[in-house]
């Protein structure tokens, strides 16, 4: 008895390692999608970079360049040889394309990482399922839309999960690997084990509104916007209050601006298309009005700050 159990472990382990993820896709090169695969590239990955033109694709080369500029000097101060040594063998292991439907076909697993838009998403996840092997595994980047909704245009849901980073991926040390009730102990298991080898601490969630980080932060960060919207604080004041008062790295308008208004957008608008009656979800004039001024935050020079471009 003792022994079958042995031998089941065993089996089962040198199957996990014998499936481990080795190839990924990475769709979507903007600011999660590029730091997904500057991390899953720095940890022996090979890597494709999808977006949908190259110039967008080339911008994210630079942001991955200066990223890894950033890493090397910290983890290699006074050593050019070995900064250069790193910075050539993460890019070795790094592929830019704009063809999503070959980069698929030699993918271990497909990390999706595009707009914030379920329509979009399902699109891209129907013409996935047709176009790469049986075996590839998907995955969602989605901050706030159900997995089972992206994964049901596909045949394949017991390959199917959530994959949530945060931002910047290359410090942020935490992945959210959420499971669909169709996902396969397999599966997970492969996910979890993926996110642990780019160095994340994992934690597993159901696939529930907002995850576990989200379901917290959406509620503070509405609750700060409508402080600022009654006039009862700036935004300056909000963002220095929550920093020396509660010990956070960044205000809530700070992150706001460093994720994307674009972004805060689509979340909130379709957490409000799906929960209508919740007033934690209506629209904020403040925020709408940035978003039809494209400013969109840090990535547009202007959000609720003004920045320098980089
Ligand atoms: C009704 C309408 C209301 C709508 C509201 C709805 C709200 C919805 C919002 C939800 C959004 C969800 C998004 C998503 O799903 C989940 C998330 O990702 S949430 C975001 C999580 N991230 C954070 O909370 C980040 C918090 N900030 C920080 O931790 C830090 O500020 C920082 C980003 C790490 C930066 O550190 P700082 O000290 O502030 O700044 P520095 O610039 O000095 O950086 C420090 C250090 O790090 C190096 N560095 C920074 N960035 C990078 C990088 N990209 N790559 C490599 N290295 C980097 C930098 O060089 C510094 O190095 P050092 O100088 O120390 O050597
Ligand atoms: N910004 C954040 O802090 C953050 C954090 C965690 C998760 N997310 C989630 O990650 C996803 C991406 O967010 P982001 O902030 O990186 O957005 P972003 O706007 O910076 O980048 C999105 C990229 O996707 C590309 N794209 C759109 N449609 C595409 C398609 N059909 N094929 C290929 N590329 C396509 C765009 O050209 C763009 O470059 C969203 O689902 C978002 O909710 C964002």
């Amino acid at each position: 008895m003792a022994f079958t159990k042995f031998v089941i472990r065993a089996f089962s382990t040198s199957t996990l390692h014998f499936n481990a993820v080795k190839t990924v896709t990475v769709i979507g090169s903007g600011l999660m999608g590029s730091g997904i695969a500057q991390v899953a590239a720095a940890t022996g990955h090979k890597v494709t970079l999808v977006d949908k033109t190259k110039e967008i694709v080339d911008k994210a080369e630079v942001s991955i360049k200066k990223s890894i500029d950033r890493i090397v000097k910290k983890k290699f101060p006074d050593d050019a040889k070995a900064q250069l040594k790193y910075s050539t063998d993460v890019l070795a292991n790094l592929n830019m394309s704009t063809d999503v439907l070959t980069a698929v076909k030699s993918s271990d697993l497909v990390i999706e990482a595009i707009v914030e838009n379920l329509d979009v998403k399902r699109e891209l996840f129907g013409l996935l399922d047709n176009a790469a092997p049986e075996k590839t595994l998907f995955a969602s980047n989605t901050s706030s839309i159900p997995i089972k909704d992206i994964a049901s245009v596909t045949k394949r849901k017991d390959k199917f999960g959530g994959l949530h980073f945060f931002n910047p991926v290359p410090l942020m040390k935490l992945l959210e690997v959420i499971r669909i009730p169709e996902t396969s102990d397999e599966t997970y298991n492969l996910l979890d084990a993926f996110g642990k080898a780019l160095g994340k601490t994992t934690v597993q969630c159901k696939d529930t509104p907002g995850f576990i980080v989200n379901r917290l932060l959406v509620p503070y960060m509405v609750e700060a916007i409508r402080l600022v919207e009654r006039g009862d604080a700036s935004p300056r004041d909000v963002d220095t209050a929550m920093k020396l008062g509660a010990g956070y790295p960044m205000g809530p308008f700070e992150l706001l601006d460093y994720v994307g208004l674009d972004t805060t957008k689509f979340i909130i608008d379709g957490w409000s298309k799906r929960d209508p009656e919740n007033p934690l979800f209506k629209p904020s004039p403040i925020l709408n009005k940035l978003v039809d001024d494209n400013k969109l935050g840090l990535k547009t020079g202007e959000g609720f700050y003004k920045y320098n471009k980089q």
